[in-house]
């Protein structure tokens, strides 16, 4: 039924080929611009300071500890290193999604926050379906890129599009949706997004800026600039763009602080901070919103 759906919208599952990688053994594959060679590095990183507790005092929950007979990663025979941190995360999310019964999970947040990058691991270890809201506001547009339907059309035309596209999507389950950066600005959107859960991921501003100017702002119309100190430019423009929406962001179900992800790893910077543990962190906020 929702193949059917699927198609009846207009809409294909978004998994861009350089976007997933199939690994045996449910182990995660990642994942668009958190690329495969930086998570191999990060993957060789962790095993080097072999994995603090992960997540605090709810890995040690969990009963994983980094002994000789049990050590924080191993290599299955495809070569694919499995961290104690993806051990964590599939034990996690085979907790909570029973107790999802099929809602989706919308994540919000500024731009270059890691929705998508969070969304694909969260949508892999829950055996959920993948959307970016932006593909798809793009492909009702006959495929063109979002700096050209601003370009072109305007903001308005696209913020109807997107609006759109998230009413769509809420009639489904089982999806990771992750949304535009404004998708929270218009109340309209809130109606179709609590229809499932949704998480705020809450990265500092200047990591954001560090993050977009060294991936370009090109795609992303409301950050582009000609001329100017890149990183300065950016910052600027998501300040601006932060003080106009955060409160809009406190209306999402669930918040993931990358400041407090850090606290209770111990690390000094949220640019320490790997997507998977971020991925556990929307779990555990998740599962306690379930609780309450
Ligand atoms: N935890 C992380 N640490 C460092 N870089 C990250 C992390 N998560 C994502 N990134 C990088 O930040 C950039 C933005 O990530 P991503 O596309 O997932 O964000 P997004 O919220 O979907 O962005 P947008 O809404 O602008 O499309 C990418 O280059 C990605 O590789
Ligand atoms: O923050 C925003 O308003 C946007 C974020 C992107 O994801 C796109 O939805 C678009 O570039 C606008």
């Amino acid at each position: 039924m929702e193949a059917k759906l699927l198609q009846s919208l207009h809409l294909t599952t978004w998994t861009g080929s350089d976007s997933m990688f199939p690994i045996p053994n449910n182990s995660m594959g990642l994942c668009t611009r958190f690329d495969k060679k930086r998570r191999v590095n990060m993957l060789k990183c962790n095993l080097e300071r072999s994995i603090k507790p992960v997540i605090g005092h709810r890995a040690a929950g969990l009963k994983v500890s980094c002994t000789s007979q049990n050590p924080p990663a191993s290599v299955l025979e495809s070569g694919t290193v499995t961290t104690e941190e993806d051990l964590v995360l599939k034990k996690k999310s085979e907790e909570i999604e029973p107790c999802l019964s099929g809602r989706c999970i919308y994540l919000v947040g500024m731009m270059g926050s890691g929705k998508t990058t969070i969304g694909q691991i969260l949508s892999e270890v829950l055996g959920y379906s993948f959307f970016d809201s932006d593909k798809l506001i793009e492909q009702s547009v006959g495929g063109t890129a979002v700096a050209d339907i601003f370009k072109l059309r305007g903001e308005a035309f696209f913020r109807h599009n997107e609006t759109e596209v998230l009413h769509k999507l809420s009639s489904m389950r089982r999806l990771v949706v992750s949304t535009g950066g404004g998708a929270v600005v218009r109340p309209i959107n809130w109606k179709y997004m609590h229809k499932g859960i949704s998480v705020f991921i809450d990265v500092p501003l200047d990591a954001l800026a560090q993050r977009l100017t060294a991936v370009g702002t090109a795609s992303r119309p409301l950050l582009h600039h000609e001329s100017g100190d890149a990183y300065t430019q950016t910052l600027k423009r998501l300040s601006k763009l932060w003080e106009d929406r955060s409160e809009a962001y406190g209306n999402a179900h669930v918040r993931v602080s990358l400041e407090r992800i850090a606290a209770k790893l111990g690390l000094g910077d949220v640019c320490c901070i790997n997507p998977t543990q971020i991925a556990i962190e929307a779990l555990i906020q998740i599962e306690d919103y379930l609780k309450k």
